[in-house]
């Protein structure tokens, strides 16, 4: 140990005086920074037994000087004084500390000291206060987290591995018993285990982990603080109670000897009284602060000084620690009795051992002052008696200290050996139960191994049981299926038989049954017959019935007609009566000349009657001279005639009016139109009034029957075997459509004229058929404007026949509607107006963009005459005339305006043809000329409404329509001929 300190202290024990080791020096500084750490309490808060330690004890200051080196006989002193302490306190009230609890928690017994179990958090705990000797806790060293304990400096001597830490003493107590004990045992691990007051002096057998509880103990004991004294005696006290821990660490050293080097981490042991934790604090206290006080003073002698001493036994009682101290004492006397070294003076030789030795040359040396060597010793004395009486005080106390120690010690050693044997009677349970419990489970073993073959022959028995059982079961139940087929085979033969009887009993039911059934039948037949026949008769009764109250009808009507004629008879003939009997009172009067008077009346009347049926027979053959005048004049004049209509303005936003003028309102023949204006060579701007001569002009407010009113006639032509072709030219919106094909326009009512005129012929046994059809030329082809578009089939295309012998026209897959009545008349128009194609362009929303006409054939027969007649009656719409230019058409509109153009042209060219007296009239250059052959020329009659806008944007073309249908007018196309012929 030396050798690893470095340290030069000389082996010799005679000189008693050595230098202070690294060792001790490192201790030393220990030793001083624990006392820098320690908190010194103040004596409110020092435990009871030590405020009664202090009270005992009080300071001395003024005995001796602090800076004064003490002596021996100081530490004496101080032993003396250390040593009460545990004694007051044991002999005081103290309070005994709660099991589990230090004596460090009762000088602060605060939360913060309770025993926490997390190492990493763990405030420092008693054992570790006792280290640092104060409440400063002392930092972590770098060997763990958890601070270094007793308890670790324990396990440390439990042969692991630990030696590395003692580079750093954790306490001054064990740095001082590391260092200074040079016990080989000590040495074997380079620790030991911490000292304890209460070891005791001799090995015993009891168990360890009691013995190292104490020493844990009274490790943890040593945390107390208790001030340093700076009186001698305390030092020297002190330096007493420090040898006497070293006893005890030799006798600890002994036990650890005993139990072979082993330890065992001690369980918590809180049995130790209080009183003993205390006196062990306060002891080990003094000790360490007793060590630091020697390690400053060389000279006195060390208590590793008297432990290295192997002669000396170690003194076991106060008694022999006062003899110790005594000899000492007297060891430090003969040091002090020998001549010192003056350190002014040169030593005579030059030894190289730095202190005195009885082979130091002494010679050379000048003689010291023996009186004064000899006051000091006599002081020396002094204070040498003053020790040994304060020691034997403190004897006392540590005697009774001890004693009682001693009463502690035993009761722990009975309470140890109660748990000793507590331990061992639980041992032997705990070994009984593991041996029933290992029986028990060898029991169980085999009982659940017999179990298991028994479940298993169980088994198998079952098993065998269970093939046997579904064997029998099986027999059972082909037994039973057979039992159960007889008896099925028997009820079923038994059924039978009882089914046969029950079928041939019910068969002859049955034929009873039917046979009355037939005989019902029979009976319901004729019964039936019978109904009939009475229902015959009475459907013949109610016929009868039926016809007797027609009859009765028809009887009470005429009854009612010869009532009503009665009546009126009745009145007559009172009438007359009365007439009679005012005759009679005038005959009666003057009967002769009344009678003349009447007779020549009577003959008037007779007469005039007469004249009044010539008349009307006259009228009628008039009429009928009339019609055929007008037929001839139609004859004569030619067959075309020209209307002129001009449609009013329907809206001042149409925009300025033409300047049309009508200058004969009673011919109604003429129409002068102001021309658009025009510049003169002179620069002169003037407008022309254009003239222009029809048949008829119609006024704007001439309403369509008016106009009707004029072409009736021609109409009436039709029922007379002609063809009339009524056509309307004119540009878009001048009122060809309305004039032909509106509510009332030509075409509605040259129907209802033509109905009228049927029925008034009839009379004149005369019958007309009405067949009607509706083409439309568009594009230049014809379209049957009477089939729908979905209904028409465009592989059937229509086609113009004409029949060249009878001057007709027939359009071939052309649909032709009977016309009836007025009312289908209407229908079919409205549907050709569905179907016709119209289309929009910027000279008018409603402009037709086709050629439509209405075919109505007429055929009459007469059946008093035998005459028989065909007629066509053909109203045409033409479609715009209007030039290309004006109309801005584009794309398709273009090419139907083209076609439009083309076609009028060709009209125009027709009639040109026809007005020549052309051989050849280009009838089939155009679709529309093919179509009219017949109705243009020949013997049809032909009658041109030229319609007229009466605005002037449309001036131009108004003055183009009029010359056209001027040049039309002016044209003699030759005279119609009726197609009435007798019949053969
Ligand atoms: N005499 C009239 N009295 C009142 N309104 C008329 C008369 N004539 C024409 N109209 C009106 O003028 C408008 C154009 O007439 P309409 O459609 O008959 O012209 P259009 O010559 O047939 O034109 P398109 O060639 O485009 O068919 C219509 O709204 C019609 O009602």
């Amino acid at each position: 140990m030396d050798s690893e300190n470095g340290g030069t202290r000389p082996m010799s024990s005679l000189s008693r005086l050595k230098p202070p080791s690294v060792s001790a020096a490192a201790a030393l500084q220990e030793v001083s920074e624990s006392q820098k750490n320690v908190r010194i309490p103040q004596p409110s808060q020092l435990p009871t037994g030590l405020t009664g330690l202090k009270r005992q004890f009080p300071d001395q200051p003024s005995r001796q000087p602090e800076a004064k080196r003490k002596t021996t006989n100081d530490r004496a002193g101080d032993f003396g004084a250390r040593s009460i302490g545990p004694a007051a306190a044991a002999g005081s009230n103290i309070r005994p500390a709660p099991k589990g609890m230090s004596l460090a928690n009762l000088n602060n017994p605060g939360p913060t000291h309770s025993r926490q179990l997390s190492n990493a958090s763990r405030p420092p705990s008693t054992s570790n206060y006792g280290k640092s000797v104060g409440y400063g806790a002392r930092p972590l060293t770098s060997h763990g987290d958890r601070p270094q304990t007793s308890m670790s400096f324990s396990k440390s001597t439990n042969g692991r591995a630990r030696s590395h830490t003692r580079t750093r003493p954790v306490t001054a107590m064990a740095n001082h018993v590391v260092e200074d004990e040079p016990v080989a045992g000590k040495q074997q691990n380079g620790t030991m285990p911490p000292p304890s007051f209460f070891q005791p002096s001799q090995s015993r057998a009891g168990p360890l982990p009691v013995r190292k509880s104490r020493a844990r103990f009274s490790q943890s004991l040593s945390s107390i603080s208790i001030p340093t004294s700076p009186t001698p005696r305390k030092s020297s006290l002190s330096s007493l109670v420090g040898r006497m821990d070293r006893f005890h660490i030799d006798e600890q050293q002994a036990d650890q000897q005993a139990i072979n080097g082993k330890q065992v981490i001690p369980e918590k042991d809180n049995q130790v009284q209080p009183q003993q934790q205390q006196a062990a604090v306060s002891l080990s206290n003094v000790t360490v602060r007793s060590r630091r006080k020697e390690e400053e003073n060389p000279l006195a002698p060390t208590d590793q000084e008297v432990q290295a001493d192997p002669v000396v036994p170690p003194p076991r009682t106060p008694v022999r620690v006062v003899r110790k101290a005594m000899s000492d004492f007297e060891s430090a006397l003969n040091v002090a009795l020998t001549p010192r070294t003056v350190a002014a003076s040169p030593s005579p030789t030059k030894s190289t051992q730095p202190f005195l030795t009885k082979e130091s040359n002494l010679r050379g040396f000048t003689a010291w002052d023996v009186d004064e060597r000899l006051h000091e010793v006599e002081a020396q004395f002094k204070a040498m008696k003053e020790v040994m009486h304060g020691s034997l005080t403190d004897r006392k106390a540590m005697e009774d200290v001890i004693e009682l120690a001693k009463t502690r010690a035993n009761d722990m050693e009975r309470e140890r050996d109660q748990l000793n044997q507590r331990n061992s009677s639980l041992q032997s349970e705990l070994n009984e139960l593991r041996l029933q419990v290992h029986s028990l489970t060898l029991d169980l073993e085999t009982e659940r191994r017999s179990h298991q073959f028994d479940v298993e022959g169980r088994s198998r028995e079952h098993q065998h049981e269970l093939n046997e059982l579904r064997r029998e079961l099986k027999d059972e139940t082909e037994r039973a299926q057979r039992g159960h087929r007889e008896a099925l085979e028997a009820l079923e033969r038994h059924y039978r038989a009882e089914l046969d009887d029950e079928r041939s009993q019910k068969s002859k039911e049955v034929d009873d049954l039917r046979t009355r059934l037939d005989s019902e039948q029979q009976d319901l037949h004729l019964a039936l017959q019978g109904k009939d026949r009475e229902m015959q008769t009475m459907q013949s009764q109610i016929e009868m019935l039926k016809r007797d109250l027609e009859q009765e009808q028809l009887a009470k009507k005429n009854l009612q007609q010869k009532f009503a004629e009665l009546s009126t008879t009745n009145m007559t003939l009172e009438d007359r009566g009365r007439a009679l009997r005012a005759q009679i009172e005038f005959l009666e009067s003057d009967s002769k000349q009344q009678s003349d008077s009447f007779a020549s009346m009577e003959a008037r009347l007779q007469e005039a009657l007469k004249i009044a049926e010539e008349a009307r027979q006259k009228l009628i053959k008039e009429e009928t001279e009339r019609r055929v005048l007008f037929n001839k004049y139609q004859e004569l004049k030619g067959n075309i005639r020209v209307m002129c209509r001009v449609r009013p303005v329907i809206d001042s936003s149409e925009g300025e009016e033409a300047k049309l003028l009508f200058p004969d309102l009673k011919t109604s023949a003429q129409i002068d139109v102001t021309g658009p204006e025009e510049k003169s060579s002179l620069g002169v701007v003037s407008r022309k009034t254009i003239p222009f001569e029809f048949d008829r002009v119609f006024t704007p407010s001439v309403q369509n029957e008016d106009v009707f009113g004029e072409i009736s006639q021609l109409v009436q032509s039709a029922l007379d075997g002609y063809n009339v072709c009524i056509f309307c030219y004119g540009q878009t919106g001048s009122g060809k459509t309305y004039t032909m094909s509106s509510a009332d326009g030509m075409i509605p009512r040259a129907t209802h004229m033509i109905y009228d005129t049927i029925t008034q012929l009839k009379e004149k046994s005369w019958s007309y058929t009405m067949e009607g059809s509706f083409v439309e030329v568009y594009n230049e082809e014809l379209n049957d404007l009477l089939t729908s578009s979905r209904e028409s089939d465009p592989k059937r295309k229509l086609e113009i026949r004409h029949d060249d012998a009878r001057k007709s026209t027939t359009v071939v897959n052309c649909k032709t509607v009977r016309l009836d009545s007025p009312g289908m008349v209407e229908t079919m128009l409205a549907q050709a107006q569905n179907n016709r194609s119209v289309a929009a362009t910027k000279a008018n929303e409603r402009s037709s963009r086709s050629h439509s006409v209405f075919i109505l054939r007429l055929t009459g027969e007469n059946a008093a005459t035998g005459e028989r007649c065909e007629g066509t009656l053909n109203l045409v719409d033409l479609a715009g005339s209007e030039r290309l230019k004006h109309s801005q058409a584009e794309g398709e509109r273009m090419r139907e305006t083209q076609n439009i153009n083309k076609s009028l042209a060709c009209l125009g060219d027709v009639i040109e043809a026809l007005g020549r007296g052309s051989g050849h009239v280009p009838y089939r250059n155009s679709k529309l000329t093919h179509l009219l052959q017949y109705s243009l020329g020949g013997n049809s009659k032909t009658l041109m409404f030229v319609m007229v806008s009466p605005l002037e944007a449309h001036l131009k073309e108004t003055i183009t329509s009029l010359r056209f249908a001027t040049k039309v007018h002016n044209t003699h196309i030759g005279t119609a001929k009726s197609t009435k012929k007798l019949k053969e």
